[in-house]
């Protein structure tokens, strides 16, 4: 496994500054009101039960006037307080409709895009994989979301309602008085001001808390993917200091941006009660002097007072919409990253080659043992200098078992990811029955190669899931008859709950060789047309080794194998056997066929 290299997304530098991709231009209002597209009407929605939530509000103090007015002449109450109450009871209807539709609205945004990312991530190419730390990816789909979530929830049609109640109190206290108006906000004015100035800061620390909850998910499932070793090397202390510290700076963070938060509401209500001085000194005078009647400067305070909720609530509404900003970067990071879906279009479509699906044998290509033919191959990894491969030629004919081997960190397994289009090729082809490898459709690919990789993983789930994971058209029949073969036999007999045993996250329940020999029993019971096996002896004894050789070479009838190995047994039973090291067209040589050696030179 390579580790990933520096300036993996999510990651902070050792000295606390932010590596690459947290430069990014962070995501704006423009991507979104792209990402919110799902939920455009259930915003639409919450938005017209916001205006009418804000009329409720605004008819309330209207109202409450007509009351005082109506007990001051003396006149019935009836009316003016059954009205007040027939819209006390509509404001708690559509505030609780209002939640309601939002609240939904925020859960169905949250499902569309985990349902996105985990489509990209899915299909993402192997490429994409190594650069991003996979914890730090199970954080974006989790909190990340839930914090874009708050923006439908609470977020967008809280700013809404606010601005719409704002500016309904602004335009009537304008009516009522507008010498009031103005004294009363040049107060306000100023504390907002220096709210505005906290918002900054705000969203600074959010995105580091964001940042380093990424992290600490991220280190966390480093240390639990090894976790014998970090007992054994008696580094638990080192790794519960290493990931609290991603905690605690992420705590910091969020203690930083919950302090400026904190003050948003104090500093606006202070303002609020400023403006309140100011309005009873000058609105006494006024009514004194008769400038303003006594009932427009009651309506005015209530006005105010109205005022003063939906400012505080506009300001809680942006900080909520910054940190899910913050939060669609980290997003945008992954559903903008290559993915198979992208480039599987026309040229690897099945139609435009005539690439029928390989279940129906014969008559398509891959329908029959499959030969390989690396033709003039350039490839590098990323980053690396010269090229693993120059001008490499290989031919691996049908029906054949072929063994290339080759010391350590010469190119074996990345020849293998080029075969299974894990990696693509920087030039030269690769064919498979003479068809280019980007001309044949995915589905048709994947359904005849199978592989086994190097340290062939298990998944969490019982035995039975583990041996029929990706075969299609099995019976019982078939998985004991490749469970015997393989002698695994008294495995199953031995298990508690035979195939039906949980073998433990990753297969941990399980030896070694037991995972090596259920990862091949996997591939055969695909019924591949070509078999690629990365080691698939090496952690087996003797006697182990000579079934699998003998599978191998079962399988010959129906399938060609590929595969590497260091193990003398293993190779011996080659018919072909390609020395990567004796290569010229390997480490940045010239153009040539690969030494062979075996029955089918
Ligand atoms: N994803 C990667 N990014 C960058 N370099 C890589 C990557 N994978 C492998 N390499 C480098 O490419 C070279 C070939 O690696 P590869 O795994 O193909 O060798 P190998 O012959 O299979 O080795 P082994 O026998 O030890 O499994 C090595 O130098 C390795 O460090």
């Amino acid at each position: 496994m390579i580790p990933a290299g520096p300036g993996c997304p999510g990651e902070t530098a050792a000295d606390g500054g932010v590596l690459p991709f947290a430069d990014e231009p962070r995501a704006g209002l423009a991507e979104l009101w792209g990402i919110l597209r799902p939920v455009r009407g259930v915003l639409v929605a919450g938005a017209l039960l916001a205006l009418l939530g804000a009329v409720a509000s605004l008819l309330q103090p209207l109202l409450m006037t007509r009351l005082i007015d109506a007990a001051t002449t003396q006149r019935s109450l009836a009316v003016p307080l059954a009205a007040l109450a027939a819209v006390f009871l509509l404001d708690g209807v559509l505030t609780g409709l209002q939640s309601f539709v939002l609240l939904r609205g925020g859960e169905s945004l949250a499902l569309s895009i985990r349902e996105r990312m985990i489509r990209r991530i899915v299909f993402w190419r192997l490429r994409s994989h190594e650069r991003f730390r996979s914890g730090d990816l199970i954080a974006r789909a989790g909190n990340d979301v839930a914090s874009l979530r708050a923006i439908v929830s609470e977020g967008a049609v809280d700013l809404f309602g606010a601005v719409l109640s704002f500016a309904g109190a602004v335009v009537l206290m304008l009516y009522i008085d507008p010498v009031l108006f103005l004294v009363s906000t040049a107060v306000m004015a100023m504390a907002a001001v220096v709210v505005v100035a906290f918002l900054v800061r705000i969203k600074d620390a959010t995105e580091t808390s964001q940042r380093e909850v990424g992290a600490m998910s991220a280190d966390l499932d480093r240390a639990l993917s090894g976790m014998p070793t970090v007992i054994t090397a008696d580094m638990r202390a080192f790794e519960y200091d290493r990931i609290t510290g991603r905690a605690v700076a992420a705590c910091t963070a969020g203690r930083r941006a919950a302090a400026w938060e904190a003050l948003v509401a104090p500093v606006l209500l202070t303002g609020a009660n400023a403006a309140f001085l100011v309005l009873f000194g000058v609105g006494g005078v006024r009514v004194a002097n008769g400038t303003t009647d006594l009932a427009a400067f009651i309506s005015f305070l209530l006005y105010f007072a109205i005022l003063v909720t939906p400012l505080i609530v506009s300001f809680q509404a942006i900080t909520t919409i910054q940190r899910g900003l913050g939060s669609l970067q980290r997003i945008q990071e992954v559903l903008d990253e290559p993915s198979d879906e992208d480039t599987v279009g026309a040229p690897r479509s099945r139609v435009a080659h005539g690439v029928r699906d390989s279940g129906s044998d014969g008559a398509a290509p891959l329908g029959r043992p499959i030969s390989v033919e690396f033709d003039d191959v350039t490839f590098a990894h990323a980053g690396d200098r010269s090229p693993l491969f120059a001008g490499l030629g290989l031919h691996v004919p049908p029906a054949t078992v072929t063994a290339v081997t080759g010391p350590s960190g010469q190119g074996k397994t990345t020849l293998l990811s080029l075969l299974l289009r894990l990696d693509d090729v920087d030039g030269g082809t690769i064919r498979l029955n003479g068809v280019p490898l980007d001309e044949i459709g995915e589905v048709d690919l994947r359904r005849a190669v199978a592989y086994v990789q190097q340290d062939a993983p298990l998944f969490w789930g019982t035995l039975r899931d583990n041996l029929t994971y990706g075969a299609r058209d099995w019976t019982e029949a078939d998985v004991s008859d490749v469970v015997d073969r393989l002698g695994l036999g008294y495995l199953v007999r031995g298990l508690p709950e035979g195939l039906d045993s949980e073998v433990g996250d990753r297969g941990v329940r399980l030896s070694g060789g037991e995972r090596q020999r259920i990862a091949l029993a996997r591939a055969v019971l695909r019924r591949p047309r070509l078999l690629v096996l990365d080691e698939p002896t090496s952690q087996i004894d003797g006697e182990a080794e000579v079934l699998v050789v003998a599978e191998l070479v079962r399988l010959k009838q129906r399938c060609t194998v590929v595969l590497t190995s260091h193990r003398d047994t293993t190779v011996g039973a080659a018919d072909v056997v390609v020395d990567l090291a004796a290569c010229p067209g390997v480490g940045a040589g010239t153009g040539a066929s690969p030494p062979v050696s075996g029955a089918a030179r």
